[in-house]
């Protein structure tokens, strides 16, 4: 099968204390379409410097990324947010504070048009916004709140919406359910897995969390100081239990 993405021997080198230090160090990586990763690893093992290097936000030392064979490894963030989105930890990022949940869904809906025509004509598209929080209790009935208004995990769930609304080429999760409580962590887990099942999406996740990891996507990794320590496929991660990952932290 052709990969969506391939990261290609990356290496991130820092300078810590005058010691050169790889925070990735010669990771290789073939997500494949519809493919939902799960990525496990402790604190500092480098999975948002993976992340970053993914969107754009951070440039690698050396190594490639390709996106569909095209090598995307000098393609800035604001160019790969077309086809690449990320929800990340904290509620407060990924949508404006002073704009409605409507609005916000608007702008990610035109994402890659200039700002001042992605605003235009909202009221067309009401019915349709509509019809995507009917199902979700936490929005249902709040279009026209303002985002600031909004609880975490309300602003979390629409943070996911606006992520997946383009169709993205490859959605990035970082530890998106972490900040909420855990009935609002489950109900917005749900929802995500659902989502990427039904809209066939590749998916690349990063959770803290052993029961979602065991529980949820098609293949499991586990980064350790910059490298990937354990790369499980569908068979193996079902037959998988949370004790096992436990010798990995
Ligand atoms: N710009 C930077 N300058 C110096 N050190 C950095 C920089 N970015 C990351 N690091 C270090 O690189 C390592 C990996 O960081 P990263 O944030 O990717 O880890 P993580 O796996 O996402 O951790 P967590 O689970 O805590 O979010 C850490 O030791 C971090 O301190």
């Amino acid at each position: 099968m052709k990969s969506l993405l391939e990261i290609d021997n990356a290496v991130k080198t820092i300078n810590n204390d005058n010691q050169e230090l790889n925070i990735l160090d010669g990771i290789n990586l073939s997500i494949n379409p519809q493919d939902f990763i799960v990525v496990l690893g402790t604190n500092g093992a480098g999975k948002s410097t993976l992340l970053d290097a993914i969107t754009g936000a951070n440039t690698l030392s050396s190594g490639k990324i390709l996106l569909n064979g095209d090598d995307i490894t000098s393609t800035n963030l604001a160019k790969r947010s077309r086809y690449i989105s990320r929800v990340y930890q904290d509620p407060k990022l990924g949508t404006s504070p002073r704009m409605t949940v409507a609005e916000n869904l608007l702008l990610a809906k035109r994402r890659g048009l200039p700002r001042r025509l992605r605003l235009r004509r909202l009221n067309d598209h009401m019915k349709e916004f509509a019809s995507f929080t009917k199902d979700l209790p936490t929005l249902d009935n709040r279009l026209n709140t303002f985002t600031d208004k909004l609880s975490g995990g309300q602003r979390q769930t629409l943070s996911f919406l606006m992520a997946i609304i383009q169709k993205p080429e490859l959605l990035l999760l970082d530890e998106h359910t972490a900040a909420l409580d855990p009935q609002t962590s489950q109900e917005l887990m749900e929802l995500t897995n659902k989502v990427i099942i039904e809209k066939k999406l590749t998916c690349l996740m990063v959770t803290h969390n052993l029961t979602e990891a065991v529980k949820y996507g098609n293949r499991l990794i586990v980064l350790k100081k910059g490298k990937i320590v354990l790369d499980l496929d569908n068979e193996a991660k079902s037959k998988l239990k949370e004790q096992d990952l436990l010798e990995y932290f």
